[in-house]
């Protein structure tokens, strides 16, 4: 089975830069009421600052459970760390107390999902919410958070701000929306951004715009950027490198190009088959 083959890695990176944040050898299990799920199996990623990895995959093959753990997100229980480390700045993720993994999310460390709706509260306004990152984080004024806020939100290109500042999220478009938890993840300039799916919800002109954004504000603050998607012809255009996840495993990763122009395993062969939006690219 193609699972089962050990992960390649063509990547052309010197091996002796490191990375920024490190997987090694994770495993993540589900432990139901009358089965096991397991999620992750032995996973090994990695990325350096300045760069973008895309995580592709189908539906279930792990992908967000992988990127969940980074900042310890999976729900326990059901979900059981059984194995491998999460190393960032020298530090195994998996073995922080609450305490310090919340000093890390959102500052060091950011993520984007699929769906503002569930991470803005409906009852507050967007502009607070950005603000209150900051505030959570450092021990900045609320005039200097709002500052902040407001200029985040004008980076990730959201117009008049101060008049969004006030309003709720129900009151802006999806693509605003995206944009204020793209402002939101950013404002407390983390080292990583991953982004699970950040643009699926999204119809296709503003995925494009959402993507560009990304990519504009990777280079601009020369973030590392895990990109979570099932979307190769995203990960062709955003990407510098890609990890291929079938059934919780790493079938497949190396250089972008690699991987689409030579791919090496049959999972990843009928992946790029079965995106005829590809043929574009
Ligand atoms: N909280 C949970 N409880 C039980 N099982 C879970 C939980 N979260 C994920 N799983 C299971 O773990 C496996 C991997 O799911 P995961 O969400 O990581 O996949 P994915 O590749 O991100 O897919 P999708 O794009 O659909 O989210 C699936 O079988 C899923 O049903």
């Amino acid at each position: 089975m193609t699972t089962d083959r050990p992960a390649r890695d063509r990547s052309r990176r010197s091996a002796d830069a490191k990375p920024l944040l490190e997987i090694s050898r994770l495993s993540v299990d589900f432990r139901l009421d009358t089965s096991v799920v397991h999620a992750v199996q032995d996973v090994s990623l990695h990325v350096h600052a300045g760069e973008t990895l895309a995580v592709v995959g189908e539906s279930g093959s792990g992908k967000s459970a992988t990127a969940l753990s980074v900042l310890g997100l999976n729900p326990t229980p059901p979900c059981v760390y059984a194995g491998g480390e999460i190393l960032f700045d020298g530090r195994d993720m998996l073995k922080l107390s609450e305490k310090e993994l919340g000093a890390i999310r959102g500052r060091d460390i950011a993520m984007v999902f699929q769906d503002p709706m569930t991470c803005l509260d409906p009852l507050q306004r967007v502009g607070a919410q950005v603000a209150e990152v900051l505030r959570h984080h450092t021990g900045v004024s609320r005039a200097e958070a709002r500052e902040a806020a407001l200029a985040a939100m004008d980076e990730v290109g959201i117009p008049d701000p101060a008049l969004r500042y006030r309003q709720y999220p129900h009151e802006l478009s999806g693509g605003l929306r995206q944009r204020v938890m793209i402002a939101t993840a950013l404002v407390g300039r983390p080292r990583v951004l991953i982004a699970d799916e950040p643009t699926t919800a999204l119809d296709v002109t503003v995925q494009r715009q959402i993507l560009d954004l990304l990519v504009t504000l990777q280079h601009k603050h020369g973030m590392a950027v895990v990109l979570i998607t099932h979307d190769l012809a995203v990960v062709a255009e955003t990407a510098d490198r890609a990890v291929v996840m079938n059934k919780g495993k790493v079938v497949e990763s190396g250089d972008v190009v690699d991987v689409f122009d030579r791919p090496a395993d049959d999972y990843t062969r009928r992946l790029l088959a079965a995106t005829p939006r590809l043929e574009a690219v």
